[in-house]
């Protein structure tokens, strides 16, 4: 869909009317004004909002107000740019149509009545969506200092902000299944990983268990991971755990809409996150340092950049639900974390490398598992406790890849105990294979982008667009779900139906309520839409 046409036509919704203003009602409210994701605020005093905004302005209407109204303060306008010194925050606020993520609310999105360009939305320091005027006169009256604002570019989503570790954020707005409070404690600023404290209970650990090993089938149930494409076989190098998916669970999709709240994306979207994957490792057992972030295949249609319009995985949250002492391994590690609290004086890799062949009997000399071992016990990492749980970032606020949210699961080095875990990827946008999600676009090719023609190992094939729709006429599909090769697209009982955009030859699965695949369904070739019905 074409930017600039959209920009036009949403420029005459914009609400101007100075009878909108009501400023017997008005207070001036203080402000500091943050970039996303940013501990440093971008001016020294506080901003006085002194111009009213329309008091009844709301969601997109307020955004576009609020960041007219902080255009006109030169120190935020000078200090908020991209890189600092650099930009304006006009610019901050709308990364241009090149840059831009076209998420599912972006036709609601009001131009900024001065510039004409796309606002940022506003955030509180806890990920709270800063909705209507009314809404930030609530969270400014909380306290008697100013209120901290976080600016979100268009299409970007929030980022917590912590200048250092150890830094709390209280989520006690948010549902906790046994009525406490959560929150986040920052366990590394660079890379940003935080602790979720309370974010899930011990039942819903024990369920996610009971339905992984109550899973028996061979396709569905727990088994070696592969590294995703045509592999049923070909299991993974570097990752020698068992991983499942939990589709349909009470507790699986409960989480599922409490980790986008923690992350501030309301509502949910099924299409933003994989499905909630449930990890065994027993003893010897890990998945080495890598990146959740995903390569740009070269052959897939995805575009995966997204520094640009593309979508990536965005935030990871994992879930353990066994109790580890430091001494049985199985930590998650952050490669590029400094230790956080758990180690007192830790020993160096080389150190820690001897001691690792002290365990010599699990690995083999020199293999990447025991070299795991040692960088566990040198970098920040993770032991796993019963309903304990994690936060990390994999890309930063604007879009950008973070290298140092590299990660593993490290070696289980005890054979009486057993190491679970789950994960949910979240995405900045809609994620690969959504009809909603973006395509490798061929203007690109066409203006002759050099790199990216060279990076295509083939020619570009046409995406196929796919209807999957269950009529509801066979009750053997009743609880099924779909499945692109190994991740759970979405539910598939009666009367769902998905809309896909799809490739020659690729795999689809139907699977019954207990993981058995019902059918396969492989994409053919030719022009034009295809339709699977059951
Ligand atoms: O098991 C762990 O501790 C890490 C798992 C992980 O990194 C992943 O599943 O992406
Ligand atoms: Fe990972």
């Amino acid at each position: 869909e074409n930017y600039m046409e959209m920009a036009s036509r949403l420029l005459n919704l914009a609400p101007s009317s100075p009878s909108n203003y009501d400023p017997s009602s008005y207070e001036p409210i203080r402000l500091h004004v943050h970039m996303n994701g940013e501990y440093g605020r971008c001016h020294k005093s506080p901003y006085v909002l002194s111009t009213p905004l329309p008091i009844s302005s709301r969601n997109y209407s307020f955004d576009s107000h609020l960041t007219d109204s902080l255009l006109s303060f030169p120190e935020i306008d000078s200090g908020c740019g991209p890189v600092v010194g650099e930009g304006t925050f006009k610019d901050f606020c709308d990364m241009g149509p090149e840059k831009t993520v076209i998420l599912e609310d972006h036709d609601s999105l009001v131009p900024v009545p001065s510039t004409r360009t796309l606002p940022c939305s506003y955030y509180t320091r806890e990920g709270r969506r800063i909705t209507s005027l009314s809404n930030l006169i609530e969270f400014a009256s909380l306290s008697s200092a100013p209120l901290d604002v976080y600016a979100v570019a268009a299409g970007r989503l929030f980022q917590f902000a912590p200048g250092k570790v150890g830094e709390t954020f209280d989520l006690s707005h948010l549902p906790h299944p046994q009525g406490k409070k959560m929150y986040l404690e920052t366990m590394s600023v660079s890379p940003k990983v935080f602790e979720i404290k309370n974010f899930f209970v011990e039942e819903e650990a024990d369920d996610l268990i009971e339905r992984a090993i109550g899973s028996s089938s061979k396709t569905h149930g727990l088994k070696r991971s592969t590294t995703g494409v045509d592999s049923e076989q070909d299991t993974n190098p570097i990752r020698t755990s068992e991983n499942a998916f939990d589709t349909s669970g009470k507790s699986a999709m409960s989480l599922k809409k409490r980790c986008f709240k923690i992350l501030g994306i309301n509502p949910y979207k099924e299409d933003m996150a994989d499905g909630l994957q449930v990890l065994r490792y027993n003893v010897s057992t890990a998945y080495k340092s890598h990146l959740d972030y995903l390569d740009m295949t070269p052959t897939s249609e995805h575009d995966f950049d997204s520094s640009r319009v593309g979508t990536n995985r965005f935030a990871t949250i994992l879930l353990y639900m066994s109790d580890f002492e430091p001494a049985d391994g199985g930590e998650t590690v952050f490669s590029y974390g400094e230790p956080y609290k758990s180690v007192k004086t830790p020993p160096t890799y080389l150190e820690a490398l001897e001691e690792a062949r002290a365990h010599s009997s699990l690995f083999k000399p020199n293999s990447w598992e025991e070299k795991m071992v040692a960088e566990c016990r040198s970098q920040l990492s993770v032991s796993p406790k019963r309903a304990r749980s994690v936060l990390f970032y994999s890309q930063h606020p604007d879009g950008r890849v973070d290298k140092r949210s590299k990660h593993g699961g490290c070696p289980v080095l005890t054979d009486e105990k057993v190491k679970w875990a789950a994960n949910l990827w979240v995405w900045n946008g809609p994620r690969m294979g959504y009809s909603s999600a973006p395509l490798k676009h061929a203007d690109k090719v066409k203006k002759g982008h050099k790199s990216e023609k060279k990076d295509r190992a083939q020619p570009p094939k046409g995406s196929i667009k796919v209807v999957f729709e269950n009529k509801g006429k066979d009750p053997k599909f009743n609880g099924a779900s779909l499945y692109y090769q190994e991740t759970l697209w979405g539910d598939f009982g009666p009367g769902e139906s998905h809309s896909v955009n799809s490739f020659q030859g690729h795999v689809w699965y139907v699977k019954g309520d207990n993981g058995e695949v019902l059918l396969t369904l492989v994409v053919g070739g030719g022009e034009g839409n295809q339709r699977f019905e059951v």
